[in-house]
């Protein structure tokens, strides 16, 4: 498990190492300039040309105490001093002293420079440290930064990414490194910082243990460890053992969902997947996957045929509704039937959040009133329910523009999740997994993978978990990490052009292993 810390956080974290255990400052920084240089060594040679663009605060500090240790190691380098001199910290004062006492090139106006004559760049401008969004003169180095033809290591974040939200404060270095401190930054997990960082290194730097668990964070993501999450197969067992899922999916024309959703089920380890749709699906489901049980019913008789749909409502450990169903009259029918008859828990997808926003749409009372439709929401659905909307879908059930559900993420998820009693699987390029004060960010998956079906696959993936008896917040959070590296497989084998749904399925075998 990743924990998942904003600048305050790491600031309380750097603050504890120094005031309460007594590390040193200059030490940390130490350790910090040695980590950025011990990467740094991997990829240059002798012949590299460096410049080390440093600020006035302690990430300005690391960066010239990184040129000093390149300077000693023989490599050739320069430091463009671009703080101003009255904010700097006493830290980095004191690496601005041994720099000086050294026989090293220090500019101070960017006009002076010739980024060209360098090969590798360092961002030390601005860390953790950033406020708000960068200066004019901060942006015309940037700006310089990013033209230039060089590798770019950022020290501890790229300069102009907020580490609490991934946002570009007006422009923002492109690095093709970041070494960051610590802990991950919830900046460099969130987009566009994560696509700002290039390749992320954490780096230890040396604060205790006990320093690093000081602060709570509810913000986490998986990493290849937590997969022993996953749940166990006993050998002594039956298809019984590992449950049975319902999914109810698809409508006349409409059978891939149904397929894609009962396919991952079975993949991730469900014993025994029913497919409920509609009789027109009959052959084309049937030769799709024969593994499967089929039920079907006639839409326009479905009051007649609610025995049927009630017997498989109940038989199955888990249901899910959603995926291809429509939004017409006999889908919202069919819905209602569900509810009804249902126990948790249920992974309601797709259609079946847009059948409930249409409903919402009809009472003036709901209109425009996030926090009631919410509320709404949350007490009429079965408790622990998993709820799977990608960002159009949450826009229409919280009756919002979806910019804004986008542009600020974060308390769009503590909104779902606010006295709430349901799991939120928020899907966007980064999903946010949420219950009560928990926020799970998915950190694998590609842009290979926003591609139809995709939601499908996942759908399957969570009722497969909960099937083999994964409870649900543990459920959707695992399924949408195995369902991100398994989209990295098929990307990897592949590539992110031509990945399709049904890649992932397939990869499964793979990273589930
Ligand atoms: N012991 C420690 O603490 C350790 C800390 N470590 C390192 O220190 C970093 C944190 O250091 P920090 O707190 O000094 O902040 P930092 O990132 O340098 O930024 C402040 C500077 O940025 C400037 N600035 C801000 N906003 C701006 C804007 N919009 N536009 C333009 N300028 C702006 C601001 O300018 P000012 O407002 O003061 O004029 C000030 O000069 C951390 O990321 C890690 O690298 C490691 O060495 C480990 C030990
Ligand atoms: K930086």
């Amino acid at each position: 498990m990743k924990k998942l810390v904003n600048s305050n956080q790491m600031k309380k974290i750097d603050s504890y190492s120094i005031e309460t255990i007594g590390i040193p400052s200059l030490v940390l920084m130490e350790n910090a300039a040695n980590q950025v240089v011990t990467t740094m060594q991997k990829n240059i040679t002798k012949e590299d040309i460096i410049l080390v663009i440093c600020g006035s605060g302690n990430n300005g500090g690391d960066g010239l105490a990184i040129a000093r240790i390149l300077l000693n190691l023989g490599y050739q380098v320069d430091v463009f001093f671009a703080g101003k001199e009255a904010s700097m910290t006493e830290e980095t004062h004191k690496q601005m002293t041994i720099i000086e006492n050294l026989d090293m090139v220090i500019w101070n106006a960017i006009d002076e420079i010739n980024f060209a004559n360098y090969t590798i760049l360092v961002d030390a401008l601005v860390g953790i440290g950033l406020s708000e969004k960068l200066t004019d003169a901060y942006k015309q180095i940037v700006e310089k930064m990013n033209h230039h033809e060089g590798s770019i290591y950022a020290v501890d974040m790229p300069t102009g990414i907020s580490a609490d939200d991934g946002k570009i404060m007006g422009i923002a270095v492109k690095a093709d490194y970041t070494i960051t401190f610590g802990h991950h930054k919830i900046g460099q997990v969130l987009f566009p910082g994560s696509d700002y960082c290039g390749k992320l290194i954490v780096s230890d730097i040396g604060f205790p243990p006990v320093a690093m668990d000081s602060i709570h964070s509810k913000y986490y993501s998986y990493d290849k460890k937590d997969l022993e999450k996953l749940p166990k197969r006993k050998a002594y067992s039956n298809k019984g053992t590992f449950g049975r899922v319902l999914v109810i999916a698809g409508s006349e024309n409409m059978s891939g969902a149904a397929y894609l959703s009962a396919k991952a089920a079975f993949r991730t380890g469900a014993g025994f997947v029913e497919i409920l749709t509609t009789e027109s699906n009959r052959s084309i489901i049937q030769t799709q996957i024969p593994e499967a049980v089929l039920t079907t019913y006639n839409p326009e008789q479905l009051n007649e045929e609610k025995e049927k749909i009630k017997k498989s409502v109940q038989q199955a450990d888990t249901v899910v509704i959603g995926p291809g169903i429509g939004v017409s009259k006999e889908s919202h029918q069919l819905l209602d039937l569900v509810t009804l008859y249902v126990e948790p828990p249920v992974v309601y997808d797709a259609d079946a959040i847009n059948l409930i926003s249409e409903y919402y749409n009809t009472f003036p009372l709901l209109r425009n009133n996030t926090c009631s439709r919410l509320n709404e929401f949350s007490n009429t659905l079965p408790p622990y329910s998993i709820i799977t909307p990608h960002l159009k879908e949450l826009a229409r059930l919280m009756d919002k523009d979806v910019r804004e559900l986008q542009d600020n993420l974060l308390d769009t998820a503590d909104r779902c999740a606010n006295d709430s009693k349901l799991i939120y699987a928020i899907k966007d390029a980064r999903t946010i997994v949420t219950h009560k004060d928990d926020r799970y960010i998915n950190h694998s998956g590609n842009s290979g993978m926003a591609t139809a079906g995709t939601g499908d696959v996942l759908t399957g993936i969570i009722a497969g978990l909960l099937a083999q008896g994964l409870e649900p917040f543990e459920a959707a959070k695992m399924a949408v990490y195995i369902h991100g590296l398994a989209g990295d497989y098929a990307a990897s084998q592949k590539n992110e052009y031509s990945l399709i749904a049904t890649d992932i399925i397939e990869a499964l075998g793979e990273v589930m292993k």
